[in-house]
């Protein structure tokens, strides 16, 4: 699947360089453009592989280049006048080559919280192909300004992308980790996840195994409809497996896939389903309570991956979801030594972890308005004499 993907404040100019990474990396070409968006000149300055004439700095007049210091409603505002700048570099994306945009931001902090709903309301208005979210949402220990800012974003995004995909950092932050090198982990697994999701619907069709693998339109179908959605990820290393099939099918004169036991492939797919649905998704929900729609991609050494591996994973998968539209396919790795399977799951609506945020948000909310009318009440009597009988200058 081709995307242009928008990298929107410094989380998500930091995503987007990462996928550049990994598309030159793997050779899967899924990055068709892209293009970071910051109020932070030093972020943008950061970024390693997002081209320079496709780092747009917005809102130089309000804040100089110095971000928005966790301000939404004013990384909103910004976002809203410079739109024409923001615009700019999206005239420069082959969009006809394109299949869908993707909006990636951290929607914890102001830039992109703020900045990303605008352009994604801004963008459908133009485009008719469909415009995806990543939003990462932040870790508990972050405070509650982040988790306000997250929690309103969150709600204003969902409204205005096709689909919002997300990821947790407070399901995958290690304790004892520096935020730098946390982050660098944590955008490793993102990538990994999001960049086999997409890689997948970029397969040339042709070989055996055509009429099997993703196309990108499934990955379309899949979030068709709208809401919040989650993945799941499991891989197994198979290259001591793959070395000694090689040898094998040299020495007898037979293809690789004839000199592995199809029942072990078979149950090694089906048990990487499972992990990867009942393990740690992006964001954790509870599946058996319902998604909407589903897509597994199984990714590897052609040999490794078989049809009826896929077609009872996907049965299992509509099994615990309760879902009727679970699609399925391969994706064809053949330098990989790993089997992996993705499960997308969309329109998921049982997520405790939202439930649980948006409680913190309004304590938040509440807290910091106590905070603010007391701290008034405290700075009068500071600066007052007790029977005011000192008047000011003027
Ligand atoms: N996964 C991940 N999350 C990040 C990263 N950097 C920041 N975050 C998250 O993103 C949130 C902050 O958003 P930023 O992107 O730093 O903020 P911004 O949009 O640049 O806005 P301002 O800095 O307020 O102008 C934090 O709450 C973190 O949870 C990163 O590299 N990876």
């Amino acid at each position: 699947m081709k995307l242009a993907m928008i990298g929107f404040g410094q989380a998500g100019g930091k995503i987007l360089d990462r996928f550049l990474e990994h598309d030159e990396q793997t050779g899967s070409n899924v990055v068709r453009a892209a293009v970071a968006v910051n109020t932070a000149k030093a972020d943008l300055m950061g970024l390693e592989h997002v081209p320079q004439e496709n780092r747009v700095l917005i809102g130089q007049s309000r804040v100089k280049g110095h971000g928005v210091g966790a301000d939404n409603e004013l990384g909103a505002e910004i976002a809203e006048e410079d739109i024409d700048e923001i615009q700019g570099a999206i005239d420069s994306i082959p969009v006809h080559e394109v299949d869908a945009f993707l909006i990636i931001t951290g929607l914890g902090g102001g830039t992109g919280s703020g900045g990303s709903p605008v352009m994604a309301r801004h963008i459908k208005r133009i485009y008719t192909e469909p415009v995806y979210g990543l939003g990462v949402l932040p870790a508990g220990d972050e405070g509650g300004i982040y988790t306000l800012n997250a929690a309103r974003s969150f709600r204003t995004l969902v409204r205005e992308v096709d689909n919002l995909l997300v990821f947790d950092n407070d399901a995958w932050r290690k304790s004892g980790e520096s935020m730098q090198g946390g982050y660098r982990q944590i955008n490793d697994e993102i990538v990994t996840r999001f960049g086999i999701l997409f890689g997948a619907g970029e397969v040339e069709q042709g070989g055996e195994v055509a009429e099997s693998v993703v196309d990108s339109s499934e990955i379309i179908n899949t979030l068709a409809g709208g809401g919040v959605s989650t993945v799941g990820y499991a891989a197994e290393d198979v290259s001591d497996e793959k070395q000694s099939s090689g040898l094998l099918s040299r020495f007898t004169g037979g293809d690789e896939q004839s000199s592995l036991d199809s029942a072990s492939t078979t149950n090694r797919i089906t048990s990487l389903v499972r992990k990867a649905a009942l393990g740690r998704l992006t964001l954790p929900c509870k599946i058996e309570n319902g998604a909407e729609r589903a897509l597994l991609v199984t990714a590897g050494p052609s040999q490794f991956l078989n049809r009826k591996g896929i077609e009872r994973g996907r049965k299992w998968l509509e099994e615990q979801t309760g879902s009727m539209e679970v699609r399925g396919g391969d994706y064809p790795v053949e330098d990989s030594n790993n089997v992996a399977a993705v499960v997308l799951l969309s329109g998921v609506t049982d997520v405790p972890r939202i439930k649980e945020l948006q409680q913190i948000a309004i304590e938040a909310r509440e807290n910091i308005d106590d905070i603010r009318g007391e701290s008034e009440q405290n700075l009068q009597d500071l600066v007052e004499d007790d029977d005011d009988e000192l008047e000011p200058l003027f």
